[in-house]
């Protein structure tokens, strides 16, 4: 990768004028790096710790080649040495799991306060678990002249599928109920449309109440200030017609029947949710849960004109798929450092 090679040229360089420099300044200058940075221009050093996927999707040529004319270098981070002998780094990116790197993280945050480290591992943690995940939404119970903002009902199972039944009566969900394992980063979604097939369900999940919405779901992706939404196809409102079986169904098989289904017959047509409605719940959660980079799901309750639910929240979604993130996350990036 260019970045790499390039940065490492500089580290060797580095030491040779090191003496001379006797500078505190931490930013690089083109005549450290070498070649492809124009003289003088302070080049922003981005570490990052990603799995060989995301960097794929994250990564891509446009975007590394979009940083660089803004003069910021990607350096892939090593996990096997330690943080502080790499970079030095004016931000880390990552998303890596494990508590032993979740340690190492958080020491270096502490050791290098002047490095912005998107973002602080325990942040992160809150959305990693779908208990926790909806509930700043749901304190904040937005609501004002554009609509509101709630989470649907929801329910952990911790274990024992006999208990689900009991469990659902008390908590007063009604069928049909999504279920989702506790753990965010697991996909796998099931429907349950009567009570034979909750005790089918594998706990610990997330048992919520299922919201009719038209099929319709909004990506609201959030880089810092930034927002951006998008339409994506959904799972189809829940009728008398098409649940009078039980099924209880991986949300793979899931999708190819909906995209079948609906290849033909649906387009994404309807109005996105008012931006003025969106831009506060984004400024409010990014306080509220101390992140910068996520996305949040967002349906329309069937109809309702302005009754939203949040349904996920994602840490560093799939932003290769957000329209114009080169530009976005290029300048968000440089907006940190300025910031400084
Ligand atoms: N409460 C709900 N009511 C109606 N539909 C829902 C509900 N929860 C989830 N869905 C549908 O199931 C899909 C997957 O659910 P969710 O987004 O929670 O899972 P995920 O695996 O975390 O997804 P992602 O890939 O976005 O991380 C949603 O995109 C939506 O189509
Ligand atoms: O951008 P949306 O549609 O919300 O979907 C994302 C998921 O929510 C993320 O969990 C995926 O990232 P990880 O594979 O790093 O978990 C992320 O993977 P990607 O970055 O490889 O695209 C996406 O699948
Ligand atoms: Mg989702
Ligand atoms: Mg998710």
């Amino acid at each position: 990768m260019i970045g790499e090679i390039a940065y490492r040229k500089e580290e060797e360089k580095e030491e040779e004028v090191e003496e001379k420099m006797m500078s505190a300044q931490r930013k690089y200058t083109a005549a450290m790096v070498g070649g492809g940075f124009p003289p003088a221009m302070k080049v922003v050093v981005v570490g990052y710790a990603l799995t060989s996927k995301k960097i794929k999707s994250f990564l891509q040529p446009k975007f590394e080649r979009l940083a660089r004319n803004k003069g910021i270098l990607f350096v892939a981070i090593d996990q096997s040495r330690p943080l502080s002998d790499q970079g030095p780094f004016d931000i880390v990116l990552h998303k890596l799991s494990g508590k032993e790197w979740r340690r190492v993280l958080e020491d270096y945050r502490n050791a290098h306060p002047e490095v912005t480290v998107l973002d602080p591992p325990d942040a992160i943690q809150q959305v990693y678990n779908r208990q926790s995940m909806l509930q700043d939404v749901a304190d904040l119970n937005l609501s004002d002249p554009y609509g509101t903002v709630g989470v649907p009902k929801q329910l952990v199972i911790e274990k024992d599928p006999s208990s689900i039944h009991r469990a659902v009566n008390k908590a007063g969900l009604r069928l049909p109920l999504v279920a989702k394992p506790l753990v965010a980063k697991s996909h796998e979604l099931s429907l349950a449309y009567d009570e034979f097939s909750l005790q089918k369900l594998e706990p610990p999940l997330v048992l919520q109440e299922f919201i009719n919405h038209g099929g319709v779901l909004f990506k609201v992706y959030i880089v810092g200030e930034a927002i951006k939404v998008v339409r994506r196809f959904s799972l189809p409102d829940v009728s008398n017609a098409n649940y009078q079986r039980v099924w209880v169904y991986r949300f793979l098989e899931c999708l190819v029947l909906l995209h079948l289904l609906t290849k033909h017959t649906r387009s994404l047509c309807c109005e996105l949710p008012p931006r003025p409605l969106l831009e506060r719940l984004a400024r409010e959660l990014r306080r509220r849960l101390g992140l910068r980079l996520f996305n949040l799901d967002i349906i329309r309750e069937h109809g309702s004109r302005d009754r939203y639910y949040v349904i996920d929240i994602n840490y560093f979604p799939g932003y290769g798929k957000m329209p114009e993130y080169e530009h976005i996350f290029t300048d968000f990036l440089l907006s940190l450092v300025k910031s400084k």
